[in-house]
C-alpha cells in the first residue's frame, strides 16, 4: 500500500506518517520546506524520540519526499492508496488546488482502485471542509466519478509533539509523547477500511472528535493563556502551578459536563480522562512553549473552536461555566508580537472595546433581550481585571 502525506512537520513525521510506515505503508511525504523534503529523499529514513512512561528512540525506515510545489504531487495522487494531511486548517485551502488536478490525472488514468483522503488536524470534519475546497477547484465534469472512487474520512488526532531541538543538529529529528490517538470514521471509506495498526475505526466519530477538542484542546489552551498571564514559558510550568492547573481542570470539567450529556459519556471514564490529559501537560520530557500551544488566538476563540464551542454547550445543557469564561478572558489577554492573530485580535481590542472584539470574533450576540449580554461582560470584567494584573 501506498500512501502521500502533505506536511513533514511535527505531527507529519512524528505520528501520521511514523504509524503508517510502521504499518508496512510506504509513504512519501509532500511539503513546501525544500530542506526537509532534500533529506528525506537522500536518506529516506529519520528518527523518532518518543518520551514518557518510556523513552525510546524508534527509526522510521522506507519514505520518500517531493515538494508538494512541484507536479510529482499529480503523479503520486493518481497512483497511491491513501492520501493524509497535517499542515494546518488554514492550509488546507491552498493544496486543495493540487488535490484536485491529481485527481484530475487519476480519472483520466482510469485508476479505480479505491483512494481514501484524512485530514489530520485540529478541526471538527476537516476532511469534509477540505472535500469542499477541492471540489471548488475540480472540473464539475470530474465531480460524479470522484464521489465514486474517492473517500473522504474525518478523523480525530492527539499527539503531543512540540518542535524540539535536536541534539545533533538533526533537522529530522522529532520528539514525541508515549501516547497517541487516532481515530477514524468507519462509514466515510471508499472500498474495504484498510487495517492500519493505531488507526481505530468508530462509527460514531463525532463523540470522539469533540471529546478531544473539547477536553485536551479546552485545557491546553486556557493552560497556555493563563500561563502567559502568570509569567510562564512553559505548558509543564504553568500546570504545575496550583492556581492555574485548579483552573483548569474544572473548565475541562465544565466542558466535560457538557460532553457527558450529549454523549453519554460515562462520568468516571470521562473524570480519568482528564486526569491522564493533565498528566500528559506535565510531561518532564516535552519543551512545548506555551505561544506553540496559544498559537493563533482568533481561530481558538472562533465559535466552533474549543473555548466558545464548549462555552455554547453549557448554555444548551444549563451547566456550570465560571472557569470557561476565565479561559476565554485569558485568551483575549494573549499578547505575543510574533503572532500575527495575537497582534490583530490586540488591535481589534483597542479600536472597539473588548466586549465587541469578542463577538466579534466569537459570534457570541453583544446583547440579549435589549440587555447587554451577561456573558460577554463577565469576560470583559475578568479582562479588565487580568490587564490590571488583579486577577
Ligand atoms: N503538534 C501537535 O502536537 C499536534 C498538531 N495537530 C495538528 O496537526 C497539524 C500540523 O501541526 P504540526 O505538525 O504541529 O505543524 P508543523 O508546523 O510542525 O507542520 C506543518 C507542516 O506543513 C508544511 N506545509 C505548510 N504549507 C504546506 C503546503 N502548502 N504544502 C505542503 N506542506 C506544507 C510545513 O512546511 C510543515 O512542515 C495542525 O492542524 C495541528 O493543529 C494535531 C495534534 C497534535
Ligand atoms: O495546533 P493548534 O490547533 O494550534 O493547537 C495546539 C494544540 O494542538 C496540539 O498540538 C495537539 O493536539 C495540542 O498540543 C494543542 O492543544
Amino acid at each position: 500500500m501506498k500512501a502521500l502525506h502533505f506536511g513533514a512537520g511535527n505531527i507529519g513525521r512524528g505520528f501520521i506518517g511514523k504509524l503508517l510506515s510502521d504499518a508496512g505503508i510506504h509513504v512519501t511525504f509532500a511539503d513546501v520546506n525544500q530542506q526537509v523534503v532534500d533529506a528525506i529523499a537522500t536518506r529516506h529514513e529519520y528518527p523518532v524520540n518518543v518520551v514518557g512512561e518510556y523513552a525510546v528512540t524508534e527509526t522510521v525506515k522506507n519514505v520518500d519526499a517531493i515538494s508538494s510545489l512541484s507536479d510529482d504531487v499529480f503523479k503520486q495522487i493518481a497512483q497511491v492508496d491513501l492520501i493524509t494531511t497535517a499542515v494546518g486548517p488554514q492550509i488546507l485551502a491552498r493544496i486543495a488546488g493540487s488535490v484536485a488536478q491529481g485527481l484530475v490525472q487519476r480519472c483520466n488514468d482510469q485508476n479505480t482502485s479505491p483512494l481514501n483522503i484524512i485530514a489530520c488536524e485540529n478541526m471538527v470534519r476537516g476532511t469534509s471542509q477540505f472535500k469542499e475546497y477541492i471540489f471548488k477547484a475540480l472540473p464539475e465534469n470530474y465531480h460524479v466519478w470522484v464521489n465514486q472512487h474517492v473517500g473522504f474520512v474525518d478523523s480525530a488526532v492527539d499527539r503531543i509533539v512540540p518542535p524540539a531541538t535536536s541534539k545533533t543538529g538533526d533537522i529530522l529529528e522529532v520528539t514525541v509523547e508515549t501516547f497517541s490517538e487516532w481515530i477514524v470514521d468507519k462509514n466515510q471509506f471508499n472500498g474495504p477500511v484498510p487495517a492500519i495498526k493505531g488507526m481505530e475505526v468508530v462509527d460514531n466519530l463525532m463523540a470522539f472528535v469533540e471529546r478531544k477538542l473539547f477536553t485536551l484542546n479546552t485545557g491546553h489552551a486556557i493552560t497556555a493563556y493563563l500561563g502567559f498571564y502568570f509569567g510562564v514559558e512553559t505548558i509543564r510550568d504553568a500546570i504545575l502551578n496550583d492556581k492555574i492547573r485548579a483552573i483548569v481542570r474544572q473548565a475541562m470539567e465544565e466542558s466535560g459536563a457538557v460532553l457527558i450529556k450529549r454523549y453519554n459519556f460515562d462520568a468516571k471514564k470521562h473524570a480519568a480522562y482528564i486526569d491522564k490529559i493533565l498528566s500528559r501537560f506535565e510531561n518532564p520530557y516535552l519543551h512545548d512553549d506555551t505561544a506553540r500551544v496559544g498559537r493563533q488566538p482568533i481561530r481558538k476563540l472562533s465559535s466552533g473552536d474549543r473555548l466558545i464551542k464548549p462555552l455554547l454547550g453549557t448554555f444548551e445543557y444549563h451547566t456550570a461555566n465560571d472557569n470557561l469564561l476565565i479561559g476565554i478572558a485569558a485568551a483575549l489577554n494573549y499578547r505575543n508580537q510574533e503572532d500575527e492573530q495575537a497582534i490583530e485580535l490586540a488591535e481589534k481590542i483597542t479600536k472597539s472595546g473588548v466586549e465587541a472584539a469578542l463577538c466579534e470574533v466569537s459570534g457570541l450576540e453583544a446583547s440579549v433581550l435589549g440587555k447587554s449580554n451577561p456573558v460577554v461582560s463577565r469576560v470583559a470584567q475578568i479582562y479588565h481585571s487580568m490587564q490590571n494584573k488583579q486577577f
